[in-house]
Parts: structure tokens; sequence; C-alpha cells
């Protein structure tokens, strides 16, 4: 057995700040984060990469346009070229390095809106108060809110606007690599169950020409689709359905994909729309579920899904869940499992329906 000092920090992540601290002292290495993301987020609601898309300009020229402090600017973006997201030239010349391109908005692998997203208020301030989620097992996003996170997103638009750009982006490595291996083109009919605007279902009728299929969400989210299936040429084969996926689910698809989605709920929330899948599959002994979300590692092992995890717990009273935990929602709902993904990322797991007895 290792003992405490063996043990890997990590990943590396207790090793963000630049200068070597002592073992006892290496957690406030991870306060750069915050700190990295103060500075970031007030020059991406300037649009300072967007402004920076044509070439370098000086700290001056972007106050005058953007009417901000002067200095205060200067510093934030002094700040982001220590960290790599700006270059500062010679001639007090601040320019954009490839990570910096990535705020700016409408580009291709922009993470601008998820940045945005992930750096609000809404995001943010069920941090001030982790200790009510862990002392209660309740979100704390409720306790600082008053209201759930999808029921807050009702009230407030341009939060609910936020989040489903945001989403529109939620396509880390391990996505692409998921439509770059799995062969979606075995289902003739696919559903794509809390699909948001319909990124993922496009991406899929792009890469498979033969495929058709059906945008599940809720009417507010589904009524934005039409424009992302039309810039990638799938309209044709695309249609929505709008839906409370805790009540129904539309029947007659081959395989009902459930991406990112799951992971937002506990168990009895996350059960119930495994059931709804499982009613719309019926007695389709060939069709699939297929829920793409994080595999959790075991013990001890680094895993990012055990940190998305927080969020999930905080924001969402959801959470990442390992093999045996989604095997056992899935029993309970009629699935078995069909194929058997590495654990330590997002992964897609494979399910088939259990004959109704
Ligand atoms: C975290 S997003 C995931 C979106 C997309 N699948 C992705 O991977 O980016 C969860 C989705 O669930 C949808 N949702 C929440 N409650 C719902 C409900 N009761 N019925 C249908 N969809 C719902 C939200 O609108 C949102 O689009």
């Amino acid at each position: 057995m290792s003992s405490p000092d063996t043990l890997p920090d990590a990943s590396g992540v207790l090793s963000w700040f630049p200068v070597e601290l002592p073992p006892q002292q290496r957690v406030l290495g991870l306060f750069v984060a915050k700190w990295a993301i103060g500075a970031l987020r007030p020059l991406v609601q300037l649009r300072v990469p967007d402004l920076l898309a044509d070439g370098s300009r000086t700290a001056r020229d972007l106050a005058e346009e953007t009417g901000a402090h002067g200095d205060s600017l200067y510093r934030v973006l002094r700040c982001a070229a220590a960290i790599g997201v700006l270059r500062e030239l010679p001639g007090g010349l601040f320019a954009l390095t490839p990570a910096g391109e990535g705020l700016r908005s409408g580009t291709p692998g922009s993470a601008r809106e998820m940045f945005l997203f992930a750096s609000d208020p809404m995001m943010w301030r069920p941090y001030e108060d982790v200790l009510h989620s862990v002392r209660t097992g309740a979100p704390s996003f409720e306790h600082v809110f008053g209201t759930s996170f999808f029921a807050y997103l009702e009230e407030n638009p341009a939060g609910a606007e936020l989040f489903d750009r945001a989403m529109v982006q939620n396509h880390y490595p391990g996505t692409d690599r998921i439509f770059e291996q799995y062969d979606f083109g075995r289902f003739p009919r696919i559903a794509d169950v809390g699909g948001g605007r319909g990124q993922f279902l496009a991406e899929v009728l792009s890469r498979f020409p033969q495929c058709t299929g059906v945008l599940c969400d809720q009417p507010q989210v589904v009524a934005q689709a039409r424009e992302e299936f039309e810039r990638r040429g799938v309209a044709g084969r695309a249609s929505v359905a709008e839906t409370d996926f805790f009540t129904g689910l539309p029947s007659g698809c081959d395989a009902y994909f459930v991406k990112h989605t799951l992971h937002n709920w506990d168990d009895e929330r996350a059960g119930t729309i495994l059931r709804r899948v499982r009613e719309a599959v019926g007695d389709d002994a060939g069709a699939r579920l297929l829920i793409v979300d994080m595999l959790l590692t075991g013990p001890g092992e680094w895993d990012l899904g055990k940190l998305t995890d927080i969020e999930m717990m905080v924001a969402l009273g959801g959470r990442e869940r390992s093999r045996d935990e989604w095997n056992r929602l899935a029993a309970a709902a009629g699935f078995e499992p069909a194929n058997d993904p590495a654990p330590g990322d997002l992964a897609l797991l494979e399910y088939r329906p259990v004959p109704a007895s």
C-alpha cells in the first residue's frame, strides 16, 4: 500500500503554482486559477479577443475603444499575457495566442461561450456555500438562488441563452474521440434526448448521411435548433420534438442518445429519464440506449470526472458515475450493458433493452 508521501499529486493540479512551494502549502497554488479567470473574464466581456482579431493593439487603444479604465485594463492584459492567452510585444502592444483565439466569438473550436457560462455568477455563487451541499446533500445552487438550476433558467432568459450557447461548445476531445470511433450509422433513426440546440445530433447526421434524427428537448431550447441544422446541411433529416423527458419520449427510434444530461440529475430523476427511454423502446430488441457521460475510475485514481462531479453536486444535485452505478441505474430501467468502454474519461455506454417478462 502506498503511504501518503508516495501518492501522486492528482496529475499535477497541485503543481499549478509557478514557484516551488513546500508540500504543506501546495494547495495555495490552486488559487492561480481564480486570479487567471478573474483577469480573463472582463477581457472576454469587453470582447478584447475580437478586437485583436486583425492584429496587435495597445492597451490605451483598447481602453479607448471599450471605454475601460486604462491602467486596470493594462493590468488584466498583462496578466493574460503572463498566462499565455495573449502576447505582450514591444511598444506596449498585445496580440492573441492560439488560446486567446479560442476566446473570440464565432470561430471554429471557440470556447468563448463556455468560458462566459462557467465563469458567470450563476456558476460561481454556488461555490460560496459548498458546505451547504456537503452538510445536507442538496445543491447549494438552490440555497443561494432559492430555486433549482433549470427553474432558474426558465425565469432568467439571459441565463438560459448563455447556458444554451455554452452547450453548443460542450465539445471536449473526448466527444471527438466518440464521434470518430463509434458507428452511429448502425441506427437509421436517432433520438438525441436533452440534446440542447441540436449541435451533436447535427454532427452525427453530417458524419452519417444514412441516418435521420429527432431532437428531444424543452420547447424553448429546440426552438433554436433549426438554424443549427440548416448551418450543418442536415435540416432535411432532422426533426424536433418538444419534450419533457420526465414525462415521455417519442417512440420508434433505433437509438436513444443521452449526452451530458443524466449527470445533471440524482439517481431517482436520472432513473425516471431512463424509464421513459425504455418505454419509448418498447418491444424493439434491436434499439439501443447510448449514454455519453463521464465514466469514473476506481479509488485514488486521477479522473477529471471526480472534479466535474463537484459541479454536478453544487449546481444541480446530479453526479458523475462509475460503471457499477451506471449499470445499476440502467438495469432498474430495463437495460443491460452491450459494450465495455474504458473509464477515466467521457465514455459512450451502450445498453440493450431487457425483454419485459
Ligand atoms: C447539460 S445540457 C446537455 C446538452 C447536450 N446534450 C450536450 O451534450 O451539450 C442538458 C440538457 O437537458 C435539457 N433538459 C433539462 N430538463 C429537461 C426536461 N425536463 N426535458 C427535456 N430536456 C430537458 C436542457 O434543456 C439541456 O439542453
